[in-house]
């Protein structure tokens, strides 16, 4: 049996499980679970790699403590932050996207380089966390001093293998692919002052990447692996993972953030899609992530970390469950909720502008995040169909949120949409099947996510009798957008 190992590292936590496939279902086990999470170190929010890089390395070690010696690997994390490196050693620690160095920088570039500009070459939304704009407002002496960009995963390959390149799906994060030319595009480059070498090879997601270099590595006992680049934005991972098996299907991978969007086979890029600010980020095998993010859960963690984690997420939702819904709403994506300094005071202060009922409890707040999420997402699959024009006939959930059942039912209602929610580790999942893609046990990407709906039980949630009709009311409270 061939054995297969997902090292999936979102915004706040990473898993490393092993995964096979016998009769065409796919076995999962996790094998090693661990925070991630951005700290305040040498003047920016940070990252700490060196210890994912220990995290991983950690999760092999426990692969081959099951007795096994040869497996695939494969790496995928959140988009956009990146190294810099000179001859092969990384000049800092990665800086977190959520940093407040990109304040105003969409609007200080955009002075000189216009939206529809940077919009009609690579398609993507405008988010300041994007790469565009952290490599707008980088330290120049460090760029000067930086021979190679690689974004995390490609970053974490290159520990792993001592080979460089810049898988397309994440690539496509930055805002710097021009989606025509399928290259990074040396006009923004060119704008932002950054050298067009700095960047490796682009390969698709699938790619065999090279053999892990075990010998780096003396402290850790690890099997010998075969790294394989998969969709290492973890996004695009999550969707290759969406077990569709319906027409019409669109999709939220639910986690720190919810990525809301549809799998297109060519880019949208359309006076609609730039209006309403909808992304073309690259997809596995050719496809395109027609998508926009929302603040997601991020809202929530915030939450449970302003409380010193007293409740578990399950405990929060179960709290949540003792006020009625939507007796209170935000608007999710105001940049307020980016990265406030006390989420608490800012969910509150945004209720106290808005005259509305003040949550104070656990429970209160994260059903406040829950009913301002469903309002959101009811809101965005209304824009997705408009712009796409195509009726949405079932919305899958993947993710840790797709476990928050309530949130589930209440899009359901409000949205007036079948949902059907799974696999939580879609991610993983789908990391997994793009190593199954390039070994031949798999086929297509249609038939892994036909192996993915046989392997794993979801749940489907279809909109109550007392559907929630006061959508429109509700956006109201939210100003009406
Ligand atoms: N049983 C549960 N009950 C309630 N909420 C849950 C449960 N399980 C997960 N969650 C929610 O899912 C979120 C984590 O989702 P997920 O594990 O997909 O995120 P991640 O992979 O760590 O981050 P990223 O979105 O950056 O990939 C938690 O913040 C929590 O709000
Ligand atoms: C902020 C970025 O868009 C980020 O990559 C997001 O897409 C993500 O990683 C979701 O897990
Ligand atoms: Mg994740």
């Amino acid at each position: 049996m061939k054995h297969y190992v997902a090292v999936d590292i979102g915004a706040s936590s990473g898993r490393v499980l092993l995964g096979s496939i016998t009769a065409g279902k796919l076995a999962l086990e996790e094998i090693h679970r661990f925070k991630n999470g951005f700290s305040h170190k040498d003047g920016h929010d940070r990252w700490d790699i060196d210890e994912l890089m220990t995290q991983i390395l950690t999760g092999l070690t426990h692969v081959k403590s099951r007795g096994i010696e040869s497996c695939s690997v494969g790496i995928d994390t959140w988009g956009v932050d990146y190294v810099l490196l000179q001859q092969g050693q990384k000049l800092s620690d990665p800086i977190s996207y959520r940093d407040k160095r990109t304040e105003n920088a969409i609007v200080n570039l955009t002075e000189h380089c216009s939206k529809d500009y940077i919009y009609q070459k690579t398609g993507i939304q405008f988010l300041e966390l994007n790469t565009l704009y952290q490599l707008y407002v980088e330290d120049k002496d460090v760029l000067a001093q930086a021979d190679t960009l690689l974004l995390i995963p490609d970053y974490i390959g290159y520990c792993l293998t001592g080979k460089a390149v810049s898988e397309v799906t994440n690539s496509s994060t930055t805002q710097l692919l021009n989606y025509s030319d399928k290259l990074f595009d040396d006009d923004l480059l060119s704008e932002i002052g950054v050298k067009p070498e700095l960047f490796a090879e682009l390969v698709e997601a699938g790619t065999v990447l090279g053999p892990l270099q075990r010998e780096q590595f003396p402290t850790f006992d690890l099997p010998a692996c075969e790294i394989i680049t998969v969709a290492t934005h973890d996004t695009a991972s999550a969707i290759v993972g969406v077990p569709a098996t319906h027409a019409n299907w669109s999709y939220i991978s639910s986690g720190t953030w919810s990525l809301l969007g549809k799998e297109l086979a060519t880019p949208k890029v359309t006076a609609a899609s730039f209006a309403a600010n909808y992304t073309n980020e690259w997809g596995a095998y050719g496809t395109y992530r027609f998508l926009k993010n929302i603040m997601g859960l991020w809202i929530v963690q915030e939450i449970a970390r302003n409380e010193d984690y007293l409740h578990s997420y399950a405990e929060m939702a179960e709290l949540a469950n003792e006020t009625a819904y939507f007796t209170s709403v935000i608007d999710v994506n105001d940049e307020r909720f980016n990265n406030p300094p006390q989420m608490i005071a800012a969910i509150q202060d945004y209720c106290r502008e808005t005259n509305q009922p003040i949550p104070q409890t656990t429970g209160e707040l994260t059903n406040c995040v829950y009913s301002s999420l469903a309002l959101c997402y009811a809101k965005e699959i209304k824009a997705l169909d408009a712009i796409v024009g195509e009726k949405t006939a079932v919305l899958y959930i993947v993710g840790g949120g797709s476990n928050v059942a309530v949130l589930n039912q209440l899009t359901a209602d409000l949205a007036n949409i079948t949902i059907k929610t799974g696999p939580a580790e879609a991610t993983a999942i789908g990391n997994l099947a793009v190593q199954m893609i390039t070994a031949g046990e798999i086929d297509n990407l249609a038939e892994a996510r036909q192996v993915i709906a046989q392997s794993f039980a979801g749940e489907t949630y279809e909109p109550s009798n007392n559907a929630n009709n006061e959508f429109e009311h509700l956006l109201t409270k939210i100003g009406g957008h």
